[in-house]
């Protein structure tokens, strides 16, 4: 049996005093959907800094496809074929959709020096065209990324880290802000890319994708996991209701 595409074995970040992630040990199998759910501050997006390499972990090990990644440098990681979108959108804004999505495949694991000196490739370019068409931005190709609506910002986000050819994923938050018409173009990307193979992690509050295209989901609260399992399982879970519902009156004073 082959490795799966990532596993995190005890993974424990701290800040000072605070456990951020308490422990964490999670498998997330080659080419499915496996998010990472929680209420706001359980770790989610510190436990995607560790996995990117921007965070070094204080205990525990990371798997990449059964290597251990945990001491690698986060410029490795492309060459991995890991990618991830930001929370907070990171594009060349002066730059247009086309030439975001091309400097993507830039970083490509498979990108060979010939086509690195020559960014603008046939074969570069046909990719970024098809993942313009894909993400609904086609009609858009020539425009600056900054004069993009937000919802078509982080389209071009997603498209960005898949120009890359990677083959894990990491996604914060792509549905936050998104509308319904939006939300279901991802919905449609993220299953059909994960039916051709690719690993997807999914950190994302808006649990009608997560629930949708979801194989596994993992759910944090305070840094530790306190439920896993399928969308079934999860929505019937009542440790997740509490968790959930004890945010809310928290935050109801
Ligand atoms: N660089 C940092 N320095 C100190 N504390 C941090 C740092 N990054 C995160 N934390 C703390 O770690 C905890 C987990 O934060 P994290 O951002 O990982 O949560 P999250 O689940 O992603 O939240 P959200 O859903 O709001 O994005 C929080 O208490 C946060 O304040």
């Amino acid at each position: 049996m082959s490795a799966p595409m990532l596993r995190l074995d005890g993974l424990v970040k701290r800040f000072g005093g605070l456990v951020a992630v308490s422990g964490l040990s999670l498998t997330v199998e080659e080419g499915t959907i496996h998010a990472l759910i929680g209420p706001n501050g359980a770790g989610k997006s510190t436990v995607f800094n560790c996995i990117s390499r921007l965070y070094r972990p204080s205990e525990g090990r990371i798997f990449l496809a059964g290597e251990d990644i945990t001491e690698l440098p986060a410029h490795a990681m492309a060459g991995r074929g890991v990618a991830r979108s930001f929370q907070n959108l990171e594009l060349f804004n002066e730059l247009t959709v086309l030439e975001n999505v091309m400097l993507g495949a830039h970083a490509a694991h498979d990108t060979s020096w010939l086509a690195r000196l020559s960014p603008f490739s046939r074969p570069a370019r046909e990719r970024a065209e098809a993942l313009i068409e894909q993400t609904g931005l086609a009609d858009l190709r020539h425009a600056r990324a900054n004069s993009l609506d937000f919802g078509r910002q982080k389209m071009l986000e997603v498209a960005r880290a898949l120009a890359g050819s990677p083959r894990l994923l990491l996604l914060d938050e792509p549905a936050a802000g998104l509308r319904a018409r939006e939300i279901a173009r991802l919905d449609r990307m993220l299953t059909d890319l994960a039916a051709k193979g690719l690993t997807i992690l999914l950190v994302e509050h808006v649990m009608q994708l997560v629930m949708a295209v979801s194989n596994h989901i993992t759910v944090l609260s305070f840094g530790q996991k306190i439920a896993e399992g399928t969308p079934a399982e999860i929505r019937a879970n009542p440790k997740v209701i509490e968790a959930y519902l004890g945010t809310r009156e928290h935050a109801h004073g």
